[in-house]
């Protein structure tokens, strides 16, 4: 997110956990400037793909981040070294088949969360769903964030869809009236639904 207003009705809504921003230049959600008003109550994730680390370390002093998602390519060194500067880690992996699933377990031990989305030609905000399925073979430790094309009509699947260690939905461009402008309406819509349906 990048505009001051919609941050802050997002956060009125008291129940979102992480507010993200992204810090990929070639993302039409590219966070060029800082916005005036950033969230106190959830939490500031930055969003970067094989980016510098000392880059990183600049935004997470800038934006206060509490967590860095790695969308790209990152390696479990690259994440351990930013860890021991005392940045929260969240490492996205692409998924389209079992296989995607086996490196995963190299980067247990240096992430807080693991982030499973949609593989595409990009690195994100695809907004197309994969095969969730798939995550039933993750036996992991780490906890991990669903994404990938997250919208209104996948309610009943995410109602059906239990695993262990899943910790929370990550939805994106299915949410926006344009990329990064979150539909507010929309996403209180999908909560209550969530919560009632
Ligand atoms: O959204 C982007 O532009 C983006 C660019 C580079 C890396 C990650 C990006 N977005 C992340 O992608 C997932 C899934 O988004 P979607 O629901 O499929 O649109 C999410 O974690 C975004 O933060």
């Amino acid at each position: 997110m990048r505009e001051a207003e919609n941050i802050q009705s997002l956060e009125e809504f008291g129940c979102i956990d992480m507010i993200g921003f992204i810090f990929y230049p070639q993302s039409p959600r590219f966070v060029y400037e800082l916005p005036s008003y950033l969230p106190t109550h959830s939490q500031r994730v930055g969003v970067f793909v094989n980016e510098d680390k000392q880059v990183i370390a600049t935004y997470a002093d800038r934006f206060g981040l509490n967590y860095v998602q790695l969308h790209g390519n990152e390696s479990p060194e690259y994440c351990r070294s930013l860890s021991t500067h005392g940045i929260k880690i969240i490492k996205a992996f692409s998924i389209a088949n079992i296989q995607d699933l086996e490196n995963v377990c190299k980067y247990e031990e240096v992430c807080d969360y693991f982030l499973f989305d949609t593989k595409c030609k990009q690195y994100g905000g695809s907004g197309s769903q994969f095969d969730w399925n798939i995550l039933r073979t993750y036996n992991g430790k780490t906890s991990f964030l669903l994404s990938g094309g997250i919208n209104m009509n996948s309610i009943q699947l995410l109602k059906i869809f239990k695993h262990p260690r899943l910790a929370g939905y990550d939805i994106n461009s299915r949410f926006e009236l344009e990329p990064g402008k979150k539909d507010t309406k929309r996403i209180q819509e999908f909560l209550h639904k969530l919560e009632t349906i």
